[in-house]
């Protein structure tokens, strides 16, 4: 992991800034925010060429160490070398992945109700992590 915290209290409607850039040769990073490592809301995950996905960002959460259901966003808004600002919140119902020029939402499977886990992985150079 490039980036890893834990102990964070994040609650509904606050916001998880990520700053950073895409490294040139990037093949995949990933922003997972949950309760810790085996518990995530979401594995928020862009592959440019991993496991077999071409510019592909594929998002899950995970229980207990078990992945959940796959969900393959259509919009790739991520080039190599980019700088760029991840922000994430959350509500009752779901997770929120706001970008520069795109959003996403993913489904709160878990019923989270607060973040406490943060982990950027991959080709991804953290520049600032904000708490809003
Ligand atoms: C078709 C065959 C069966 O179906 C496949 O089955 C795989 C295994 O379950 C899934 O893959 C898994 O999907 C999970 C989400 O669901 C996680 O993403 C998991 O990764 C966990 C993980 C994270 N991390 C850290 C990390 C994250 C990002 C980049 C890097 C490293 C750098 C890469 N840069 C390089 N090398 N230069 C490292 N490590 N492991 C991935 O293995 C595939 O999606 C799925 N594909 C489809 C189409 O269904």
């Amino acid at each position: 992991a490039c980036y890893l915290s834990g102990e964070l209290d994040v609650e509904p409607g606050e916001c998880i800034k990520v700053k950073g850039k895409i490294q040139s040769d990037a093949k995949g990073f990933a922003v997972n925010v949950g309760k810790d490592s085996s518990t995530l809301m979401l594995h928020f995950n862009p592959r440019f060429d991993c496991h077999g996905d071409v510019n592909t960002i594929v998002c899950n959460s995970k229980e207990d160490g078990v992945w959940g259901e796959e969900d393959r966003k259509a919009d790739f808004p991520f080039q190599h070398g980019d700088k760029t600002e991840i922000c994430i919140s959350f509500d009752e119902a779901e997770a929120t992945v706001k970008l520069p020029e795109a959003e996403f939402k993913f489904p709160n499977r878990l019923g989270m109700e607060k973040i406490e886990y943060l982990a950027v992985e991959g080709d991804f150079k953290v520049k600032a992590i904000k708490f809003s």
